[in-house]
């Protein structure tokens, strides 16, 4: 449904977006996580065609963005960051106007005001100016607004943050419905959020996209972590059969940490080999995945 190859973005010299691609398909859920500036809000602007990438491409059901823009902006719904509500405006009054500003047709706007009303659970301050909002009913106008047009693709950036725990709550309800209906695209830096609403993860770390997991295979996903004397082990550690991939990280002193993609069992072979190259084992453990240990390892190994 969509499909990025090689987008990137530059500011002056700075890499904002670095090479990215990925595919994402119809009715998935994705949590597009990583630290504050790693380049979410910079990638969700380029899919909605509201800024140029400097190199790559994107579209969307075959249509490109470029040269088909406004087509696919009418098939998606974005939420920027900081929900821009006009804070003057009475909620109904803001959405009839978003309404026109989606290009739909006079006869079926007070159906789509009156649906995007309900699916937000705005209804009783549907007459209320957007400035006497709490921040938790404003993100749901900005909300409503993007499923205005029923989208078929829905693009969130941030929308829990400055939320309180009961609205956090609440918004993830509404993603989730929201995820019922249409594909849904999301940011945030925040695991839990990601945990709550999504199938898959994309992991962003200075503008490289470092990790691109379902999130139920993350969980089932074991690995082997063993600490050595040596920098030069995955080369061994790789060809063993069984081992489908080897990371390496500086561990301090000397020492590194290997993660192997491997089933506990191996680790009698995984030690036998440590001790035939020669190498000193420190440590050798299993370790079972979270999105937490995942997050740590990809902002740790980029930082290494
Ligand atoms: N117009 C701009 N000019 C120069 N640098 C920019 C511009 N917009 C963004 N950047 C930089 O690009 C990087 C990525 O920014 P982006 O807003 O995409 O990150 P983010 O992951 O969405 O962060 P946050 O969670 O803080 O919103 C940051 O270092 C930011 O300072």
């Amino acid at each position: 449904m969509i499909q990025v190859n090689h987008l990137s973005r530059h500011y002056g010299d700075f890499k904002a977006v670095d090479d990215v691609s990925f595919g994402i398909q119809q009715g998935e859920v994705i949590g597009l996580l990583g630290h504050n500036g790693a380049g979410k809000t910079t990638i969700m602007k380029m899919l909605t065609g509201f800024l140029e990438p400097t190199a790559g491409s994107i579209t969307v059901d075959g249509l490109s963005i470029g040269k088909d823009t406004q087509a696919i902006q009418q098939r998606i719904g974005y939420l920027p960051e900081n929900c821009p509500v006009w804070p003057e405006m009475t909620v109904l009054d803001y959405l009839r106007y978003q309404a026109d500003l989606h290009g739909i047709p006079a006869n079926a706007q007070r159906q789509a005001v009156t649906s995007a009303i309900r699916r937000t659970a705005l209804q009783a301050k549907a007459s209320a100016m957007i400035a006497t909002l709490s921040r938790g009913y404003r993100q749901r106008v900005g909300v409503a607004q993007a499923i205005l047009h029923n989208p078929a693709i829905i693009i969130l950036d941030e929308p829990t943050n400055g939320l309180d725990p009961t609205q956090i709550h609440q918004m993830r309800e509404l993603i989730r419905e929201l995820a019922s209906h249409a594909t849904v695209i999301l940011s945030t830096h925040i695991l839990q959020e990601v945990q709550a609403v999504c199938e898959r993860v994309l992991i962003m770390r200075s503008g490289k996209l470092v990790v691109d997991a379902r999130l139920d295979e993350l969980q089932q996903t074991r690995h082997l972590l063993l600490t050595l004397n040596s920098a030069q082990a995955a080369t061994y550690l790789g060809k063993l059969e069984g081992v489908s991939h080897v990371e390496t990280a500086p561990a301090g002193q000397g020492q590194y940490q290997y993660t192997l993609q491997a089933s506990p069992e191996l680790a009698p072979q995984v030690a036998a080999a440590v001790h035939a190259a020669g190498d000193q084992l420190h440590s050798l453990h299993t370790q079972t995945r979270t999105l937490e240990t995942v997050f740590a390892e990809a902002n740790n190994r980029e930082a290494a």
